[in-house]
């Protein structure tokens, strides 16, 4: 249908706001073009001017003109703007050249709408002949489109719906899915339940088709779903619960606008009824997503139990000297007080934590702890002498693969990814829990710095009684990116046998990198200890010749005979100027440029290449990979060169080579340049850490330690060393709301309350209240 437009116009989705100043509504931002008149044709344009709410997600017409800026290029000034509502047609259109109709393109799709209306699907499934006149359509194409609106039929109608609403055919497909029918009537009366059961369904997106409806503002369904999205939000910052105070603060500044208001009441009294229909809990002050709640709760009972039966057998002390003699013999070197205080309790408790920065000994010590139980007890560290009746004793996990791939580099014994370990079946759940336990007498945790609240408890309901479990990570390093702090919270709450380990033994060996870690550590880091050394250098440059600089750090450890894999860059933020996205252009760029006979394939903003370097950005256990693994494009395969009839990038990971469809591809990017979040748990020969002060609200303690810590040969830090100095004195002030210290003090000493949790649990599971989220 084309439209009786005069005006100039650009009719686009926005993809996120780049800046914004609310005290004068004025925004730039990006967005993805789905139509104009304007002389343009290219997918996104960042537009600028003043808004009062603008939405990512939401379609907007915009008119006004072109500008060029001299920094950041061609610009949209904005005059007027206004959301776009599509109509019935437009629904149609994209559902036509959706890829259900191969072949039918958004123009075709318009002259079928154009030429039979609003009821154009009925008419062509009653007569097909009616599309036998429309222009670039062939016999061919034709039956398909008749062969497959026929049996998409009852889809179509949601679809073309949800499209009049913005919704593209993706997010309708998981609607249908989810409500089938009910699609449409749910949408109509209570769009908000789509935000709790539609993954990438979200509340603003719920809000504005509420508007449509005539929904009221301070519909009680409204409100529940601003209770949640904030509890949602907090959850992916983090937080394990919120304070009511904090809580309800948020859920105004989400539900109100300028011309309404909410009553704080009406929002005190949904959140007493959502406790008593169990979406959330409320435990004064503070209230919890009802998933978050009996994690923390599962956890901690679940550390208890294990905790509290008694150990088969310890060792004797003269025992243990002895053999712990023979193992320093062998492996020459003397362990530390604390290094064999923590290999004496790891075989005398149920549960103990070891922590402590790098080179402290911790994987030294996991490899004492193997080598005298083994001594002890007579028991092989030779998986082959097992078999399915004498199962092997030594269980090693760590969160992620390359963590994993490290402890069996350093112990010489299998080791597997925590999610591997408990048999994630990648949708559903996992195989091993407290009916299917985990078979074994020694587990190991390594990396527990990144285990969130959800992860700690699906793998302690899995540890047997008699197994005894040995946490290891540093707790100076960023908590897991999913809720909770739990290794930091564990060794807050004492319960918990804890050796921290603090001299430094690779420092011996003349490392700064250690230095300067345990420098950071200890608040003792000054300017002067920034000179360069063997093993670390920080090259001092302006904002605007960073990236010139790391290029060509990176150059040089090139022509030194490093691989690109060997050497990585680390830095806090993506989208700012000095940013990880420009960063992995530029060295893209560099080091494996466009060439006529290298393939490509463009998606969104990133051009992938055969032999880019590319990291996993979420956890896909079913091909073995997992958020922040890192591999290379090896083959990018052309639609019709498979049977599949689809483009494929195939990345080959340590030892597995994973396929990617063209949607898949948002599950990677460029990993030349990664964020210091991801690096966790990994380590590289090589690091450089651009330092920018546009990073200043990143830059903190645990985060530059973190990075920093990564580096096993080099270390090189790059750009201002102020930002640097005050980053690394700047705590996280960001702390994250959990109740677990709380919850394991009052376990461990109080079993009237551990009775009481025990059974809420076990009624909450009866209830099985997560099926909302
Ligand atoms: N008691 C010791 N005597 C001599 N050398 C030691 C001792 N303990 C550890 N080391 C050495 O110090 C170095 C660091 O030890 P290790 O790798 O075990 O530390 P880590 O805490 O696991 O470090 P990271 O977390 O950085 O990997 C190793 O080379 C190791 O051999």
């Amino acid at each position: 249908m084309e439209e009786q437009q005069v005006d100039k116009f650009i009719r686009g989705e926005l993809i996120h706001t780049i800046y914004s100043n609310p005290a004068e509504h004025f925004s730039i931002a990006k967005v993805k073009v789905l139509k104009t008149n304007e002389d343009f044709d290219e997918d996104d344009l960042v537009i600028k001017g003043y808004f009062s709410e603008l939405y990512p997600g939401e379609v907007y017409q915009f008119t006004g003109k072109f500008i060029d800026h001299k920094k950041f290029g061609r610009q949209y000034q904005v005059d007027f703007y206004e959301r776009y509502v599509p109509k019935t047609e437009d629904g149609l259109m994209s559902y036509l050249s959706s890829e259900l109709f191969p072949g039918i393109g958004k123009k075709t799709a318009a002259r079928i709408v154009d030429k039979l209306g609003p009821t154009a699907i009925n008419k062509i499934i009653d007569q097909p002949v009616l599309l036998d006149d429309i222009k670039g359509l062939t016999a061919e194409r034709k039956n398909t489109l008749v062969e497959q609106l026929r049996a998409h039929q009852g889809f179509e109608s949601i679809v073309v719906k949800l499209a009049e609403v913005g919704i593209g055919l993706k997010l309708a497909q998981k609607i249908y899915q989810a409500y089938k029918d009910e699609a449409l009537t749910l949408l109509k009366d209570n769009p908000y339940q789509y935000v709790f059961d539609i993954e990438g369904f979200g509340f603003h997106r719920a809000d504005l088709i509420a508007t449509r409806e005539g929904i009221a503002m301070n519909h009680p369904s409204r409100l529940r779903a601003g209770i949640l999205y904030c509890l949602n939000d907090a959850m992916n910052d983090g937080h394990v619960f919120l304070p009511k105070e904090t809580l309800i603060k948020q859920v105004l500044e989400v539900l109100e606008g300028r011309r309404y208001q909410i009553e704080t009441d009406a929002l005190n009294q949904q959140i007493t009824e959502m406790d008593e229909e169990h979406y959330l809990v409320e435990r004064d002050p503070n209230i919890y997503l009802p998933v978050l709640y009996y994690a923390e709760a599962g956890f901690v009972t679940q550390l208890k139990r294990i905790s509290e039966t008694e150990i088969e057998e310890t060792v004797v002390e003269a025992d243990l000297l002895k053999v712990v003699g023979e193992i320093e013999e062998e492996d020459h070197l003397t362990y530390g007080k604390e290094q064999y205080e923590a290999i004496k309790q790891a075989l005398n408790e149920k549960v103990m934590i070891l922590t402590g920065g790098p080179g402290t000994g911790k994987t030294t010590v996991i490899k004492g702890i193997l080598k005298a139980y083994s001594t002890i007890y007579q028991v092989s560290m030779n998986v082959k002498d097992y078999d399915s009746k004498a199962k092997f004793p030594y269980i090693l996990t760590a969160p992620t693969g390359r963590a994993a791939k490290r402890m069996t580099e350093s112990t010489g014994l299998p080791a597997y990814t925590i999610h591997r370990l408990l048999g994630w079946d990648g949708h559903v759940g996992f195989d091993k829990n407290e009916e299917n336990p985990l078979t074994g007498k020694i587990l190991i945790i390594d990396e527990f710095s990144m285990v969130d609240i959800f992860l700690a408890n699906q793998l302690f309901k899995a540890i047997p009684n008699d197994m005894q479990v040995i946490i290891v990570g540093d707790e100076d390093q960023l908590p897991s990116v999913g809720p909770g702090q739990v290794l930091s919270d564990l060794l807050e709450s004492k319960q918990v046998y804890a050796v921290k380990l603090d001299e430094v033994y690779r420092q011996k060996e003349g490392s700064k990198i250690i230095t300067l870690a345990h420098q950071i550590k200890h608040d003792t880091l000054t300017k002067d200890d920034l000179e360069k050394a063997n093993d670390f250098n920080f090259l001092a440059c302006h904002h605007d010749q960073l990236i010139d600089v790391v290029e060509k750090v990176v150059m040089r450890a090139l022509e030194r005979g490093f691989d690109i894999r060997d050497i990585e860059i680390l830095a806090p933020m993506y989208k700012t100027e000095v940013g990880i996205h420009q960063i992995n252009q530029r060295i893209q760029s560099i080091v494996n440029p466009k060439k006529k006979d290298v393939r490509e394939i463009h998606a969104k903003d990133t051009v992938f290449r055969t032999g880019d370097k590319v990291i996993q950005l979420v956890n896909q256990p079913e091909d073995n990979v997992f958020n922040g693994d890192i591999g290379q494009i090896t083959a990018i395969f052309r639609e019709n060169e498979n049977i599949d009839k689809q483009e494929q990038v195939v990345v080959t990971f340590d030892d597995e080579d994973v396929v990617y469809l063209r949607n898949d591809l948002l599950n990677i990017t460029h990993a030349y340049c990664i964020s210091i979040h991801k690096s966790q748990g990994s380590e590289f020969p090589i690091v450089v850490m651009p330092v920018d002060y546009t990073y200043r609200r990143m830059l903190r303690k645990n985060l530059l330690y973190t990075g920093m810590t990564r580096a096993k040969q080099s270390l090189i830090l790059c750009g201002n060393k102020e930002a640097f100095l005050s980053g690394i004195h700047q705590k996280d002030t960001h702390e994250r709301h959990t109740t677990l210290v709380e919850k394991c003090v009052q376990v461990f000493t109080d079993n009237a309350y551990r009775e009481a949790l025990e059974e809420a649990i076990e009624e909450e599971e009866k209830l099985s209240p997560f099926d909302f989220m």
